[in-house]
């Protein structure tokens, strides 16, 4: 199986250390449009050889790890793949792309969105195992032709994935909420705290609790802009939702009913029995 990467930072480098180690590829290419990752990708030898964009097309799998509005892109100049051609992304949001998709190439196209990652990019942060236990969505497969999903789920099962089929809408309101708000939080928390006067001096005090609230805030920019961008109804309804939490707290706290507060911080902690 000859497996083209589009994209060859932390996705899709991360997947190409995987496809080696379980012997899922007999040749691996890949395409990124800036040069430093490029050569740092074939020095680090997560790909055999980098291609043209249009080389891929000889592949039997593409995968897309590009930022999601590169995905709608990409699809469209991918629309004269041969029908055995199996095209996968590994986007963060899915309703757009889905949607986009050129209806000659549907059926071979596979919606997925792996739920793991970290806050770092590039080639260099591709780690091996990063897709181990970890659970991938599939959207819409319904519009796909079996070999392609059979194709896609054989590969994210040997890598060690569970897999979760839902619809793209479904999907992206969901992940508005365990995802694309958390990283809304944790930029405008980072900013917050930049914008004090002296923010190095807050930050020499700062414990796990501001590090682990402010990890997220490390996430590409260009990445997540694009997130943004395409799921902003949900993530607009999810900011809203988490306005309504913080207005609530600060009126309980402003009225000192601290009584009503612990119980409001003691729901809160119930999620911490489902999850
Ligand atoms: N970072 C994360 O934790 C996760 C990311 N995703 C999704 O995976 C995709 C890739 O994200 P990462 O690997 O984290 O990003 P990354 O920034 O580490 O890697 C993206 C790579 O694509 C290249 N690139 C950007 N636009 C391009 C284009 N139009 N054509 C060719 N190359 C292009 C960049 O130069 C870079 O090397 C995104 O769609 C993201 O939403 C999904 C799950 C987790
Ligand atoms: O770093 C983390 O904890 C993440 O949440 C990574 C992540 C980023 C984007 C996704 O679509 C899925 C996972």
């Amino acid at each position: 199986m000859k497996v083209g990467i589009v994209g060859l930072g932390l996705m899709g480098g991360s997947l190409a250390l995987d496809l080696r180690k379980h012997n899922l590829a007999n040749k691996i290419v890949g395409y990124d449009r800036n040069p430093r990752h490029k050569k740092e990708a074939l020095e680090l030898g997560l790909v055999d050889e980098i291609v043209e964009f249009d080389k891929l097309k000889e592949c039997d799998i593409i995968f897309l790890a590009i930022p999601v509005e590169g995905i709608i892109d990409a699809l469209h100049n991918l629309q004269d793949i041969p029908p055995t051609t199996t095209i996968i992304d590994l986007g963060s949001t899915k309703e757009k792309i889905v949607k986009s998709c050129p209806t000659t190439i549907r059926k071979n196209f596979i919606a997925a969105h792996p739920m793991t990652g970290t806050e770092y990019s590039g080639p260099m942060a591709a780690v091996e195992g990063l897709y181990y236990d970890k659970i991938v969505v599939l959207c819409n497969t319904e519009q796909n032709e079996p070999l392609h999903k059979e194709r896609a789920e054989n590969i994210f099962v040997a890598i060690g994935m569970q897999i979760v089929y839902m619809d793209a809408k479904e999907h992206d309101l969901h992940a508005a909420y365990i995802s694309h708000l958390p990283h809304a939080i944790s930029y405008a928390l980072a900013n917050s705290v930049l914008k004090q006067e002296d923010p190095k001096s807050i930050l020499i005090l700062a414990a796990g609790g501001f590090r682990d609230m402010s990890r997220l805030a490390k996430s590409s920019p260009t990445m997540w802009s694009d997130i943004f961008k395409q799921n902003k109804e949900n993530l607009l309804t999810s900011l809203e939702d988490f306005k309504k939490e913080l207005r609530y707290a600060k009126e309980l706290i402003e009225n000192e009913e601290w009584e009503e507060l612990k119980k409001w911080m003691q729901n809160a902690t119930t999620l911490h029995q489902i999850f």
